[in-house]
């Protein structure tokens, strides 16, 4: 199974859940903003502890509640990428690239920084900071360093919500190719039922 997960967090005054049994390579998290969306990434990848549960992804345990398992974040091998990209501002495309190059175990760098360029079309960007690339260039930067770390599989929230339609098209294109030339399993947060018919995903709602 791609993705085996049972959870439950009390936020505030809301208790977020989310149920997901797939073997599906890309599944959707889908709901309105303040849902839980990005909550249910952040457990999946190890930065906020679930009240209680299990989560397994592509077979492998990284947490059940139960079992007291809890493996911390980078054991969790998760390319995560974040709403707001998070890229270093004061270093070159080039440079981002490489942390995330270097956090990959050599069992598990699976490209290069060069084939990774290639892949993702941004070879022309390297020496360039984030602050001057455009939304969609940036969106593939982040993708790119995440798919450096040699990631088991990619955690992506909103990757497309920020862009213009010929951008977002050419990012869930890119998308579409990491899961069937590469095969990592996806978990993609949108609120954009048009994302999921252009993905084919499994939808999985969340709150509402
Ligand atoms: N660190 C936190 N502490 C307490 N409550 C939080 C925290 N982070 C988020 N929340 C609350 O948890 C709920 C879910 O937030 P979350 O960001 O997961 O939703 P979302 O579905 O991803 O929303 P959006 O589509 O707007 O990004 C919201 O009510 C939010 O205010």
């Amino acid at each position: 199974m791609s993705f085996d997960i049972d959870l439950t967090l009390r936020r505030g005054n809301r208790t977020i859940a989310a149920r997901i049994a797939s073997h599906a390579r890309l599944v959707a998290l889908f709901g309105p903003s303040g849902a839980g969306k990005t909550s249910v990434l952040d457990m999946v990848a190890g930065l906020v502890r679930p009240d209680a549960g299990r989560i397994a992804v592509g077979g492998a345990l990284l947490f059940d509640s139960a079992q007291a398992v809890n493996l911390p974040p980078e054991r969790r091998a998760c390319g995560y990428v974040f709403q707001d990209l998070r890229l270093f501002p004061h270093r070159s495309v080039a440079q981002n690239l490489r942390y995330g190059e270097r956090l990959a175990p050599p069992e598990r760098r699976f490209m290069g920084l060069d084939e990774v360029a290639g892949f993702l079309g941004i070879g022309h960007l390297l020496d360039r900071r984030p602050r001057s690339l455009s939304g969609g260039e940036a969106q593939r930067v982040a993708i790119g360093r995440a798919l450096l770390a040699g990631p088991r599989f990619l955690l992506l929230d909103e990757p497309v919500s920020s862009l213009d339609a010929a951008r977002r098209e050419e990012i869930l294109a890119v998308i579409a190719r990491i899961r069937d030339e590469l095969g990592l399993p996806i978990l993609y947060v949108t609120h954009d039922e048009r994302e999921l018919a252009r993905l084919g995903a499994e939808v999985v709602a969340i709150g509402g």
